[in-house]
């Protein structure tokens, strides 16, 4: 149970503005209910650094220390209306409820992030009992139901970076797409997006998440992504997203197989030594390799990605 005099900065993302430029912003971030009031505003150089609740555009993570006076929120992650608590505090979520209008629910993980659907159990600590939400992300709007489907806001930057790495018109393949968040951002620059999951209720989501974003050139498919070799022709695809780090790259060679020479597949990876995609790629057609760490894990392992450039092709 956490100290409750004890201030200790708390994560959140943030937007900054040239400090003559702060008074517009932070109206306006208040008019959109977003900014987060919990959290101090910081001056870093000749910018300020506002908090606010969700990943808008232009967003990333900082550290903030809580407004004097205002009560100690616990540590937590918020998606859309619903925030999820790191301990079963049942003082702080109603704390934490009472203190952010947007929140509608508190939840508490009662499973570890499990199964081949990747999914989590959660116990309603305060507010609504449902675990269904509506989340915004750099002005795209997404449903998730957090117990049906995988998650995690802290990759909002990540769906950023590829889409700063797209041409045009690219055809984009997402092999683990669950609810959609990586598939419908990219569909913004693609001609088309063919996003497969084999959990049901992430294909579901994923059409309702693609209706509401008015997104028409996404193709979900219900599959194992083992099968996706036989159902598109080799090379079909500019770009291949691979967001299933614990299957430590199986399937990579499938992702080359259906990218097309000199185009591009995301692999992510969660790991505990630099490098360890390496040996999979040994006898495979690739012309180069950027890995880059996405976010630590827990101590001692992080997710990686590796920007994989396709060389040619595999028959
Ligand atoms: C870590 S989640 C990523 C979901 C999504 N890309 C995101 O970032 O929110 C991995 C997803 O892969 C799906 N999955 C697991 N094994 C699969 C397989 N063999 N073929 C297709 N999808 C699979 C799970 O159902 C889950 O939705």
């Amino acid at each position: 149970m956490m100290d409750r005099d004890e201030v200790l900065p708390v994560s959140q993302w943030c937007l900054q503005a040239v400090k003559k430029e702060g008074e517009v912003v932070r109206q306006r971030l208040i008019h959109e209910g977003v900014l987060d009031l919990s959290l101090r505003v910081r001056a870093e150089g000749d910018h300020l650094l506002f908090p606010v609740t969700e990943p808008i555009s232009g967003a990333v993570r900082s550290e903030f220390i809580p407004q004097p006076g205002h009560p100690i929120l616990p540590r937590h992650e918020q998606i859309g209306g619903i925030a999820i608590l790191q301990e079963r505090d049942m003082a702080g979520a109603a704390t934490l409820l009472a203190s952010r209008p947007s929140l509608h629910t508190v939840l508490y993980p009662v499973s570890p992030v499990e199964g081949e659907y990747r999914t989590r159990q959660f116990e309603v600590l305060a507010g609504e009992e449902t675990t269904r939400t509506v989340y915004l992300e750099y002005g795209l709007h997404f449903e998730f139901d957090l117990s049906t489907v995988y998650f995690s806001a802290r990759l909002a930057n990540e769906r950023q970076r590829l889409l700063s790495l797209m041409e045009e018109g690219e055809a984009v393949l997402d092999m683990f797409a669950g609810a959609g968040p990586f598939a419908i951002t990219l569909a913004g620059r693609a001609s088309q997006v063919v996003a497969c999951d084999l959990n049901p209720a992430a294909v579901l989501q994923m059409q309702v998440n693609a209706r509401l974003n008015r997104c028409r050139n996404l193709l979900p498919v219900l599959a194992d992504a083992g099968h996706l070799k036989g159902i598109f022709l080799p090379g079909q695809f500019d770009r291949v997203v691979m967001n299933l780090p614990l299957s430590k790259g199986a399937f990579v060679a499938d992702a080359i197989f259906l990218c097309r020479p000199s185009g591009m597949v995301h692999l992510y990876m969660l790991e505990s030594t630099e490098g360890e995609a390496l040996p999979l790629l040994k006898d495979l057609p690739v012309a180069g390799v950027r890995e880059r760490r996405v976010r630590s894990y827990s101590p001692g392992q992080w997710h990686a990605v590796y920007d994989i450039a396709v060389s040619g092709s595999i028959e």
